[in-house]
């Protein structure tokens, strides 16, 4: 079913330049390990085992962000994970770049700093665009191959992901390859029982993309997270507006999304499970719960589903022949409020059903809460992307490495 080239395609002994994904949570300025090293970690053995020159690149954050960082911690945990020393040079296509490139031998790592530290790198222009950038003609030169392991980033049209397919022969990675047809399948896939997508996070247009474009396909919508919160206030409560001037988590979302929330709301009502309540942490610092009547978004932060929502959900997950989730049902980083995901992904765990887990950061309560990854059918880690494909939506990086299959 692969329609591009894969690293299988490549000629010995190249000196390959791989776009990997490691963009990664940060917490009090530390990079923190996660799913996106491990899988990519495959690719890097791999090229490296077969005596590949091998140079990656990688975003983290975007600048303005506190997770906006240089890569030299991400060099040091996937050293870890691949059992072999990853060079790191804080530049990305400068003197010192490319005399650490050119001087790499058979089977060394090197990593590049920080692709969003180029200015070339992020505006979202035409592959062409960004193919005649300094970043790209500077860089691909001193490269044979290039390969995109980034399936999570694959929706951004930014220079280390669009530009090179133009300029050197491109090929897919492991994780490129995994994701793709683990996801396209499941665009293409037809169920003969109850299909349920639970959906969380923080990004209503997520929740709306899905409902707008698989509406018809998917039974049950269980809700969850700040998207949750959005369809409580459409439902008419006290909930999904920000309480802090420099919180930004609703206002903007609500105003760029308010008129289809409400109609899909509306339309979708039999479809559409919403929470019975939700929790917040009370003057002790413990996790307390308010029914929906109850909720006061000028006073409280709720970072939970309720108790009795992940009753509620419980039944259809069990009950359904395939489930998808995608986005946090809580702050599931924080014990106390772990319930609601935690709920949701053992209920999906236990069942015998078709079962996929979207989404980078929610993919980590799997490990957190010491669940097996090998109870799902699969655990992306994509959070974007992985909705864009499962929405039909382009994704261009993909797009160029099959145009250059042909
Ligand atoms: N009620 C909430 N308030 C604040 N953050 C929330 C809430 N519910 C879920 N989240 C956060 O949503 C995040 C995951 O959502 P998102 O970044 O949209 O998805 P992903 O990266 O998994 O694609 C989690 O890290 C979780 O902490
Ligand atoms: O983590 C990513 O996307 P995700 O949060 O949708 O999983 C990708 O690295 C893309 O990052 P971006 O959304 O800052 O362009």
């Amino acid at each position: 079913m692969t329609s591009f080239n894969t690293i299988d395609d490549l000629e010995a002994e190249q000196r390959v330049l791989v776009r990997l994904d490691l963009n990664s949570p940060v917490e009090d300025g530390a990079v923190q390990d996660n799913r996106r090293f491990s899988r990519h970690a495959k690719t890097i053995k791999e090229l490296a085992e077969a005596g590949h020159r091998v140079v990656l690149m990688a975003h983290q954050g975007r600048p303005g962000n506190d997770t906006f960082v240089s890569l030299d911690q991400h060099a040091e945990i996937m050293a870890g994970h691949i059992g072999r020393d990853v060079q790191f040079v804080d530049d990305i296509y400068g003197e010192k770049a490319l005399d650490a490139i050119d001087a790499l031998e058979s089977g060394e790592v090197l990593l590049l700093e920080n692709t969003r530290m180029s200015d070339d790198e992020l505006p979202e222009e035409d592959p062409e665009v960004k193919a005649e950038t300094e970043f790209v003609q500077t860089l691909a030169p001193h490269f044979d191959a290039y390969i995109n392991d980034a399936y999570s980033a694959a929706h951004r049209k930014h220079a280390s992901l669009v530009g090179f397919p133009l300029v050197l022969p491109a090929f897919a990675g492991r994780v490129m390859e995994t994701e793709y047809e683990a996801n396209t399948a499941i665009a293409n896939r037809e169920f003969d029982g109850q299909v349920t997508m639970v959906v969380g996070g923080t990004k209503a247009t997520d929740v709306i993309g899905v409902m707008n474009t698989l509406g018809d396909k998917i039974d049950t919508f269980c809700l969850g997270g700040i998207a949750s919160h959005l369809f409580l206030r459409a439902a008419g409560y006290d909930i999904g507006y920000d309480r802090h001037e420099n919180l930004d988590l609703y206002d903007t979302q609500w105003e760029n999304n308010k008129e289809i929330i409400q109609e899909l709301y509306e339309e979708r009502r039999d479809q559409i499970k919403l929470p019975e309540g939700l929790a917040y942490e009370d003057d002790n610092d413990e996790r307390a719960e308010h029914d929906n009547e109850e909720l006061n978004a000028a006073d409280y932060d709720y970072m939970d589903i309720s108790e009795e929502t992940v009753d509620k959900y419980d039944p259809i997950i069990r009950d359904s022949d395939a489930v998808f989730l995608k986005g946090a049902l809580g702050v599931f980083e924080d014990e106390k409020f772990a319930a609601g995901t935690v709920g949701a992904v053992k209920a999906i765990a236990e069942t015998d059903c078709f079962s996929v887990i979207g989404g980078g950061d929610t993919s980590r309560s799997i490990e957190m809460y010491g669940m097996d990854e090998n109870a799902f059918d699969h655990v992306s880690i994509a959070g974007g992307a992985y909705i864009r494909a499962l929405t039909g939506d382009d994704l261009p990086g993909i797009e160029l490495l099959i145009d250059a299959a042909q």
